[in-house]
């Protein structure tokens, strides 16, 4: 089986990737087929065309987008729906057109409205005003999920859609500005630390709670919902409401995450508030029975998986300057 991992310099395609490679090294039939960003712009469609015909994959896992935290999501907005329409529009579109017969792509929670009961379930999708600090981002991705749906109704393809809450882990982005808040945290106790600083501050208020799925849990959890059989996942999924929530099922407070930082990284400060930065979604804890009931659950806990993402940046570091 040949199999196309889009965006596997990213975090989530990286991680998904290396299980894949140890598949093969057990003796998987498999072929992995990759393409950098700079081989390979999705959203670009002569090139995507070119390359799916060339390529002929049996099975395309779509781990590529523009992706950010609140920032940058509030300051891109046009970037962050255009990139994403453009590459979901051309990898799926010319999968289809190219005989793939299986597609897993990544969506976000951001998908579902900011104000509907928690946990929330996959039938809450498109039943209210989604947050204005990602919305651009989280329509680009409600598409996705319909494109695929489209293209499974229309031409009975199997393509698959897997909504992941918060991710965080080795590979992720630092970037002080437009990273999401745990890796940003991460460096801004690390440095706080190293330099003897007395204070942190942190944005927003601290109040909003946010799910953090640990990235090898992300990674396991596209692999079993890939190799669902076709039965399996019909059986418990809706051809108009297909997507799968992923994610631990508990969350935390802002502050009680950097709370968490501050223990991990040595800080000793004291943690102070941004108000002039957004909250965004006071919270967005998923529902994750649909996905426990076909058989999988998170393991990685957070404050363990905050440790070994502490020492993959501290070892990783010097890539991350500026
Ligand atoms: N991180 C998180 O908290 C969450 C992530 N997700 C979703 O998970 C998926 C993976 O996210 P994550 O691994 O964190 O993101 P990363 O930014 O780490 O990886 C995204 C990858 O996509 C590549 N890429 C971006 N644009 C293009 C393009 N035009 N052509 C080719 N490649 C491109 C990037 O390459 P390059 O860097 O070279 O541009 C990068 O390798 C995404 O769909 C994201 O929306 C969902 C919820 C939460
Ligand atoms: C995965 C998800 O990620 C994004 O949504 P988000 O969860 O709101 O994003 P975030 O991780 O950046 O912020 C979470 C919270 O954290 C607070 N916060 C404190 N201090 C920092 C800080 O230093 N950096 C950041 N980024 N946030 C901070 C911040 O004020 C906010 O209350 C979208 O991409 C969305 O589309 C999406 O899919």
């Amino acid at each position: 089986m040949r199999i196309y991992i889009a965006g596997h310099r990213g975090m989530v395609g990286g991680a998904i990737l290396r299980r894949l490679q140890a598949r093969k090294v057990a003796g998987a039939a498999i072929d992995l087929i990759t393409r950098t960003h700079a081989e390979l712009d999705l959203t670009d469609q002569r090139q995507v065309a070119d390359f799916m015909a060339a390529e002929k994959p049996d099975a395309v896992i779509l781990a590529a987008a523009k992706v950010g935290g609140i920032h940058a999501n509030n300051t891109y907005p046009a970037d962050f729906i255009y990139e994403n329409l453009m590459i979901e529009c051309n990898v799926i579109h010319q999968a289809f057109a190219n005989g793939v017969t299986r597609l897993l792509q990544l969506g976000s929670s951001c998908i579902y409205p900011k104000a509907v009961p928690q946990p929330m379930k996959e039938d809450a999708l498109l039943t209210g005003t989604l947050e204005p600090t990602n919305e651009p981002y989280a329509i680009a991705k409600i598409a996705g999920i319909k494109l695929c749906e489209s293209y499974n109704r229309q031409h009975g393809t199997d393509y698959r859609s897997v909504m992941p809450t918060n991710l965080y882990g080795p590979g992720d982005n630092f970037h002080p500005e437009n990273s999401h808040v745990l890796p940003a945290l991460i460096r801004r106790f690390h440095e706080a630390a190293q330099q003897g600083l007395e204070e942190v501050v942190i944005w927003g208020s601290g109040k909003p709670r946010r799910e953090f799925l640990h990235v090898d849990d992300m990674a396991e959890a596209s692999l079993f919902v890939l190799d669902l059989d076709k039965a399996t996942y019909a059986a418990n999924t809706d051809p108009m409401l297909s997507h799968i929530n992923v994610g631990t099922g508990s969350d935390v407070s802002i502050m009680e995450l950097a709370q968490m930082v501050a223990k991990v990284t040595g800080f000793q400060g004291r943690i102070s508030n941004d108000p002039s930065k957004p909250d965004g979604t006071m919270r967005k804890l998923m529902d994750v029975s649909r996905l426990a009931e076909m058989g999988w659950t998170a393991s990685i806990g957070l404050e363990q998986g905050i440790k070994e993402t502490y020492d993959w940046f501290l070892i990783n570091q010097d890539n991350f300057r500026g």
